[in-house]
């Protein structure tokens, strides 16, 4: 009896759970039927076989953000577009029109959508600064955010040039020991000693001596890419153990070091004030001495700070690396536009690499003169942007408005401003699938569209350290470019390119294509031979 009526329970049970799931099929696919979309969309399966079809379109690993120019540019969508996979994902709404990214990123800043927080946990735990909204985003800009104001940024423009004189070293012993080297490694090091020294007040000697903290960050990387990407259950499981080995390592040696800068800053007569503390962690003690004087740093207060510095130390680092390795990839193959990046750094600087550094201590907004190695940077992160956001509508909003339109944003949709796409847009940019610095220069960089250009994206949540990004980028080609020569050892080409808007895998092969990772960046495969370039 009782196994008759168990069953009839269970049978019910089913049933309501398929009619529900059939009600919301209905739903979906019936919202997507008059929305821009990418053709062949159907009943059972929505559009993934229009998906399928721009994945493969690239090589594995490939970031996503090329699905999305691949589909725009193959079948000419509007600036705003639909993609339905669900059940597998909610809506997902591409903006590729720069005024319409505006609306959700400026004029009505969408927050951000609850799958970043999917994606950036493995990383770096949760509610971090990049992924959390609301109060929660209030707290963590305040405890890191008087880190990168443009005046503090200036001021440490010293220090970035003492990494980057320990960087230029190394590069001639690279240069003499004549291997190929992977060039987003070693830059790793110079660029998280500069994060180190922002965020803890000293450098972690990454480049010096190595350093066990960047290891095991970047070591999360796999792992945690394959907890979020892999299909198969062993290899995530086996990913997940050791994520977690990594990331219980890296807590405890970042609870220790603010645990000991705690207990120094509370033997101190006289503390600094917030504005002149000496590292992001600095201020960050300061204020929980201020705000709770007798309160002990607690498991829960040490853990939001942990989350927010692994957030900068991470993205702070790989963001940089991973623009300056595409930075050299792209001088490698346009001989002319180096050689005319060395005599701007020869005009403004000097062409001695001591006096170079003596100039850039003394006179550090020198920097801002180097005009065409800004549009090099921008030029670079124009074709390569790195970060990505996913954004969702605020509670009550119901439509993206703009000239007179509305675009729905129900059903969780994510919101997708694509930069990539948009710096790719032919009806925006000339050329788009050729590096051209000179666009961002003259009359051709004044007249660009405001808004096409946002590898930092913009508005409230814009990338915090954009200022450091770009003096760190600077400095670095300063110190660098006129001394090495870079060559870039590609064993493919592809005969005829992979996709209709780019063409660049035809000299370099798969190599052109940024991988997921954290962020979007260069292949792991992308070694180069370094050379000295005659100079003294
Ligand atoms: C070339 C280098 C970089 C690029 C291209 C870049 C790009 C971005 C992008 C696209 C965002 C997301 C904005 C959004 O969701 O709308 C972002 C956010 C962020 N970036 Fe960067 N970034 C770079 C360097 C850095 C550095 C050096 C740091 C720190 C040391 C950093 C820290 C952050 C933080 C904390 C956020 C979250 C800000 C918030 O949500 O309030 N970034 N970045």
């Amino acid at each position: 009896m009782f196994a008759r009526w168990h069953l009839v329970l269970v049978a019910s049970v089913g049933v309501i759970w398929v009619a529900r799931k059939v009600v919301k099929l209905i739903i979906v696919r019936r919202w997507f039927k008059n929305l821009p979309q990418p053709p062949g969309h159907n009943f059972l399966s929505g559009h993934l076989a229009a998906m399928t079809e721009a994945s493969q379109a690239f090589p594995p690993g490939t970031h996503p953000q090329y699905y999305y120019t691949y589909l725009a540019h193959k079948y000419k969508l509007p600036g705003i577009f639909y993609i339905d996979l669900w059940p597998l994902a909610v809506p997902q709404i591409v903006i590729t029109d720069p005024d319409i990214a505006m609306q959700v990123l400026t004029v009505n800043p969408f927050p951000k959508h609850p799958q970043i927080e999917v994606f950036l946990q493995p990383f770096t735990g949760k509610g971090s600064i990049a992924a959390s909204n609301g109060d929660r985003w209030k707290y963590n800009h305040r405890m890191v955010g008087g880190g990168f104001t443009a005046s503090h940024i200036k001021s440490m423009i010293t220090m970035i040039s003492e990494e980057g004189f320990t960087f230029h070293n190394r590069f001639k012993e690279m240069a003499e020991r004549g291997d190929a080297i992977a060039l987003e490694e070693e830059t790793s090091k110079a660029i998280f000693d500069v994060v180190g020294k922002i965020v803890f007040g000293f450098s972690l000697e990454a480049q010096k001596t190595g350093s066990p903290l960047l290891e095991d960050l970047r070591a999360t990387i796999d792992p945690a890419t394959a907890v979020l990407s892999s299909f198969n259950p062993i290899a995530r499981y086996k990913s997940w153990r050791k994520l977690r080995d990594i990331r219980k390592r890296v807590h405890d040696s970042l609870s220790a070091e603010i645990r000991k800068r705690g207990a120094i800053m509370k033997d101190e007569k006289e503390l600094p004030s917030r504005r002149k503390a000496k590292s992001i962690m600095d201020r960050i003690i300061l204020d929980r001495m201020q705000d709770e004087p007798n309160a002990p740093l607690n498991q829960e207060f040490l853990d939001d700070v942990i989350t927010n510095l692994k957030a900068l130390l991470l993205g702070g680092h790989g963001t940089t690396t991973s623009t300056f390795t595409f930075a050299i990839m792209f001088l490698s193959l346009h001989p002319d536009i180096l050689a005319r990046l060395r005599q701007e750094h020869d005009e403004i600087f000097d062409p001695g690499f001591e006096t170079t550094i003596e100039i850039i201590n003394s006179d550090p907004s020198r920097t801002n003169k180097l005009d065409l190695t800004n549009a090099v940077i921008k030029e670079t992160l124009r074709f390569y942007p790195i970060g990505f956001t996913i954004r969702s509508a605020p509670t009550g909003v119901k439509f993206i408005e703009h000239n007179g339109n509305k675009w729905p944003v129900e059903h969780g949709a994510m919101v997708i401003p694509s930069a990539h796409s948009t710096q790719m847009d032919v009806s925006l940019w000339k050329d788009p699938n050729c590096f051209r610095p000179d666009r961002f220069l003259g009359e051709e960089g004044a007249s660009q569209h405001r808004f096409a250009w946002r590898p930092f994206e913009r508005g409230p949540r814009a990338c915090i350290a954009q200022d450091l990004a770009m003096d760190e980028l600077r400095v670095m080609l300063l110190l660098v470019v006129r001394w090495f020569d870079f060559e870039l050892v590609n064993e493919t080409q592809n005969k005829k390119p992979r996709v209709g808007f780019m063409d660049l895998d035809e000299r370099i092969g798969d190599l052109a294509f940024q991988v997921v990772g954290m962020e979007a960046k260069p292949n792991k495969a992308m070694r180069f031979k370094v050379r000295l370039s005659g100079r003294s």
